[in-house]
């Protein structure tokens, strides 16, 4: 039985290892609906078949996402790792749709609220989450040290993330304009 994307508010972790929760105590779950409203989608899908899923074919057929590859997040495998995961754990925005497709492991996405709070997404094997362009978020691996995600993409990639702060970029203007009324 799949289980159900989880997100929650977080503490500060400024000091303290990002790869912990840092849920809040009491914890505050987000639900899927919230994310919503923030432009950020998720599908929960079959990792195991991915290669001849039907479901991730329709998906990549109504969205676009010409573009794909798999990259393993881990010491062993990754070049630069280290230096890599501080650049995903620095806050940045993109200016194109960020959708990554957990195919093994388990990594976090954060993303920042309306308020500016962060909002912590746990990701799993079969969970798939697009993070609109101009939106404020980082990546950590959590404690087990080890993802492997498909990176898809509408058309050529452009993998550049803009550091905070980007806030005159168009892209996050248009972000922003959006939350108006959500
Ligand atoms: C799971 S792919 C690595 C993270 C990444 O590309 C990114 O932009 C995080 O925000
Ligand atoms: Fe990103």
């Amino acid at each position: 039985m799949a289980t159900a994307l989880e997100a929650w508010y977080m503490d500060s972790c400024d000091e303290e290892d990002q790869r912990k929760p840092h849920r809040l105590n009491p914890n505050r779950p987000v639900s899927l609906d919230d994310l919503k409203k923030l432009g950020v989608f998720h599908w929960k899908l079959n990792a195991d078949i991915y290669e001849t899923d039907p479901e991730l074919e329709q998906i990549r057929k109504d969205q676009g996402y010409s573009y794909m590859d798999i990259i393993s997040i881990h010491k062993d495998t990754l070049p630069n790792y280290e230096e890599k995961l501080k650049m995903f754990f620095e806050e940045h925005l993109h200016l194109d749709d960020e959708i990554r497709y957990i195919l093994d492991g388990h990594a976090y996405f954060d993303v920042r609220d309306k308020e500016d709070r962060w909002i912590r997404i746990a990701m799993s094997k079969g969970d798939l989450i697009t993070l609109p362009a101009g939106i404020y978020h980082r990546f950590t691996l959590d404690e087990n040290n080890y993802t492997k995600a498909m990176r898809l993409f509408v058309g050529e990639p452009v993998w550049k993330a803009y550091n905070r702060p980007a806030d005159d970029f168009d892209v996050r203007q248009k972000y922003t304009a959006s939350l108006q009324g959500s």
